[in-house]
């Protein structure tokens, strides 16, 4: 049997879609109400939006800075999206992982593929849905944080990030959000009961079967 059964390893859950379709808002009731697992905070480059936290939500740095941690290799993953770039610095996840600890990526495809060749056994790539184009404009315009030109920016993009949903383990519409939500957090359990994810199976196991 592999040892490395023996231990707890850490999910690294990810929540994708095109921009507006909910995910930061499952990720955040999912932070809530799930004290088991963390937010990878990303670095970007990106403006503070209205309400945001330094720290919390994004660690928020210059070009400059940001060209310097990529340079230092200091990135698990990394990209340029929307004009801005994104990335999830290796320090917060390591050891946190290797404790078994489960973290929650809201990041988008380019960071999914990169991150999931590197590590395909402790990742879980779950897609969200609008439930159409209209509703996506919609949401993107009631946030109201982005001005229209970002907003145009981000559904001509829609449809390309949305061509990738096959590339994902799970796909979820968000319609409504409490039955969205339920639905991720199915998914985060029922990947949590996986063999390798349960401290102490093997033992529990091998007790049964004296
Ligand atoms: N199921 C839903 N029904 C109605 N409104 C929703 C639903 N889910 C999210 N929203 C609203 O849509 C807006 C966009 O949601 P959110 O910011 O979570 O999207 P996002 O996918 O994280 O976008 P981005 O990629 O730009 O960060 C928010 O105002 C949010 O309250
Ligand atoms: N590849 C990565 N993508 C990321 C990361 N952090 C966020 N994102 C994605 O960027 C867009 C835009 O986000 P917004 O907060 O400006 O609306 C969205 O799809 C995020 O998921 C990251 O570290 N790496």
């Amino acid at each position: 049997m592999a040892t490395d059964t023996l231990h707890r390893r850490g999910l690294m859950f990810i929540l994708s879609s095109p921009s507006g379709a909910g995910k930061t808002t499952i990720a955040r009731r999912l932070l809530e109400q799930d004290k088991e697992i963390r937010l990878s905070v990303s670095v970007t480059t990106r403006p503070m939006r209205p309400g945001e936290i330094d720290g919390k939500d994004y660690h928020f740095v210059s070009q400059a800075e940001f060209d310097r941690m990529v340079e230092e290799d200091e990135f698990y993953e990394w990209a340029h999206v929307f004009d801005h770039c994104y990335g999830t610095p290796k320090s917060q996840i390591r050891t946190g992982l290797k404790a078994g600890e489960d973290f929650l990526f809201d990041i988008d495809w380019q960071g999914t593929q990169q991150l999931y060749q590197k590590d395909q056994q402790d990742v879980v790539r779950v897609f969200l849905l609008p439930p159409s184009i209209e509703e996506l404009r919609r949401r993107l315009n009631g946030r109201a944080t982005d001005s229209e030109v970002v907003i145009q920016a981000r559904m001509d993009r829609a449809r390309a990030e949305i061509s990738h949903w096959d590339g994902y383990d799970y796909v979820v519409v968000n319609d409504n959000i409490d039955l969205c939500f339920d639905k991720v957090r199915q998914i985060l359990e029922a990947e949590r009961m996986r063999r390798q994810r349960q401290t102490g199976l093997i033992g529990f196991v091998r007790e049964l079967m004296k």
